[in-house]
């Protein structure tokens, strides 16, 4: 029996997700006859530490997962699950994505102090995000609001809320589904209003290449479905060369395809780059069957419309 030790930050979320995780490969170790068990060990990361400042001014690139890839590397873990929107979009070497589980909702949710609807909120709102996609998206949408900074995990956040007189803040709703906090959503912003960052509702179960016997409990966990229109997003990212601190937004889902030879399932990606003040957002829609093709033609397509100087402005 080999003990896999699963390495987490410390954050309720974190913790609450690898959780779900181990108990999701337990469940496949049963029905396979694998010998493996778990358990899990915090570890404390710079993003953790640096809660009360402005990521996008930290320059955050991966803040999330540098000490977790080092423990790693060193063997003193063997896994770690991300939220894939954390996740760098090239990992270190020695290190892979062993499986990329089914994806939950995508969407951004809105938590309204009143819970009135984005509609519905009053002129001038003031609304709570640390995110530049979702500022630009919100200000395009409705130039009234008065977007504020907002940092922290997400039970700070929700409890700022309160504190700090919001009137409404802007969270991913898988981060609040998996707490069990879904009850606090007011309402779930369409991504046609707001594209959700690339990876957004999928987790990364990362490992080491060498591992081959956790590599194939990983196989059996990972969801194509899942995996491949996610690749497209991410390819979007990296040929835009942004982290998740960029004005940056992809949403890729599958669709029937109707030709004459019948009907097969298409990967159509959407990828949106905007100002922070939302006066222009950018956005293109490809649909095709190579994940990695369809990346590269949006971000070349958004690049042709001016993206890369939006992009210039924000990194400074
Ligand atoms: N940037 C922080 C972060 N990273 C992952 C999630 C949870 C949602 C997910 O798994 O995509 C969140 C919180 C949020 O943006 O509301």
């Amino acid at each position: 029996m080999r003990t896999i030790v699963v390495g987490s930050r410390q954050s309720a979320l974190a913790l609450t997700q690898t959780g779900h995780v181990i108990d999701d490969l337990k469940n496949l170790c049963k029905q396979h006859g694998l010998p493996f068990d778990f358990e899990i060990k915090k570890i404390v990361t710079k993003g953790d530490q640096i809660l009360d400042v402005t990521l996008s001014k930290v320059g955050g690139k991966g803040l999330f997962v540098k000490e977790i890839e080092q423990a790693m590397m060193n063997g003193e873990i063997d896994m770690a699950v991300h939220s894939m929107k954390d996740m760098p979009s090239v990992l270190p070497e020695p290190l892979t994505t062993g499986a990329v589980p089914r994806r939950k909702d995508p969407r951004d949710a809105l938590i309204s102090r009143t819970g009135s609807s984005l509609d519905e909120l009053p002129q001038g709102a003031k609304v709570g995000t640390s995110s530049l996609r979702r500022a630009s998206q919100l200000k395009a949408y409705r130039p009234d609001f008065q977007i504020e900074w907002i940092r922290g995990n997400i039970d700070s956040r929700l409890r700022k809320l309160e504190t700090e007189g919001f009137d409404a803040i802007i969270l991913a709703a898988a981060g609040l589904s998996r707490m069990g906090w879904e009850d606090r959503i007011t309402a779930y912003l369409s991504p046609d209003t707001c594209l959700p960052a690339v990876g957004q509702g999928a987790l990364g179960i990362e490992c080491r290449k060498d591992d081959k016997e956790l590599l194939h409990l990983l196989s059996l966990y990972n969801d194509l479905e899942t995996a491949l229109p996610v690749a497209a997003e991410r390819k979007f990212l990296n040929v835009l060369n942004g982290g998740c601190q960029v004005p940056i937004g992809a949403y890729a889902t599958w669709v029937t395809h109707q030709g004459e030879d019948g009907h097969k399932q298409l990967i159509e990606l959407t990828g949106m780059v905007g100002t922070p003040d939302g006066s222009t957002v950018l956005k293109e829609t490809v649909i095709g069957s190579d994940p990695e093709r369809l990346g590269e033609e949006v971000a070349e397509r958004l690049i042709r419309k001016g993206a890369e100087k939006i992009l210039a402005d924000v990194r400074g």
